[in-house]
């Protein structure tokens, strides 16, 4: 019989709260992204996206409010446990932020040489299965970043975010800047880490066509709240004036 079972939050933000300064960012968020799925936060500029982010890591402490990661709170602890919590995160931003001065081998293999006691043989295997799930070729793995398209930069730096194995990876604004194909090639990428590694995302996006495109969840965020959140069809069907309107944007156009 199938395992009916639901799957289990990994990331639980309850009541979450957060102002700088008598601005309130974000004035009670809840939101709940279950072990293996894509999560995209939609949502304008300046909406709390990013702060929202530094919150699942713990690089920002809320005014009131939880964050759960893989069953624990992460608001009141302290930089042991913090950093304890940030292995299970890999993190990929919108520069790509590559080292320069060092080959893709070298770039991925990074987190390794800073974490971890392995043999050359051990790193070699690991950073070339992860550069093979991101399509990229041996070929590749001597070249620089200056050398290499933005889309190979992008997956390069997705290979270095999956290298430890993270349970969460975080994508801010991936897409951002690439052109219509290299956009679906990095969609496809981050499709792959979740197929394959079952690795749960959460994505912050401006791109609609591509947010429905990966993700089995989407929030959308606006002014600080969460207007909508559930699977890719239902928030398209929201009734909610600012989520029209903002979906509106692309699907009005794409219809
Ligand atoms: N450290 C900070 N100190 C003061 N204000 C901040 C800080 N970080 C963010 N803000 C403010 O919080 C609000 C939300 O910022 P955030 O970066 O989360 O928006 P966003 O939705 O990610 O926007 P964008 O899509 O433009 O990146 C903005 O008004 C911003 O100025």
């Amino acid at each position: 019989m199938a395992d009916t079972t639901p799957p289990r939050p990994m990331i639980e933000i309850k009541g979450l709260q957060k102002s700088f300064g008598g601005h309130q960012v974000l004035t009670g968020i809840n939101l709940s992204v279950a072990e293996g799925n894509t999560c995209v936060i939609l949502g304008g500029s300046g909406s709390g996206k990013t702060v929202l982010m530094k919150h699942m890591i713990g690089l920002l402490k809320p005014d009131a409010g939880q964050v759960i990661v893989d069953g624990e709170d992460v608001v009141p602890m302290g930089p042991e446990d913090l950093a304890r919590v940030r292995h299970k995160y890999g993190m990929v931003f919108q520069a790509a932020a590559l080292f320069d001065s060092m080959n893709v081998f070298e770039n991925v293999a990074f987190p390794l040489r800073e974490h971890r006691e392995m043999s050359e043989e051990e790193i070699r295997t690991l950073v070339r299965s992860k550069l093979d799930l991101m399509g990229l070729s041996r070929a590749v793995e001597d070249k620089f970043p200056a050398d290499l398209s933005g889309g190979m930069r992008k997956r390069v730096g997705l290979a270095r975010a999956i290298v430890m194995n993270p349970k969460i990876v975080l994508y801010d604004e991936p897409t951002t800047g690439l052109d219509p194909i290299t956009t679906d090639y990095v969609d496809e990428m981050i499709l792959a880490a979740q197929r394959e590694l079952g690795i749960t995302s959460v994505v912050i996006s401006h791109d609609i066509a591509s947010a429905f495109n990966i993700a089995n969840q989407i929030a959308f965020l606006s002014k600080g709240v969460i207007l909508e959140q559930g699977p890719p069809e239902q928030v398209r069907a929201s009734e909610h004036p600012t989520v029209k309107v903002f979906l509106e944007t692309w699907f009005g156009k794409n219809d």
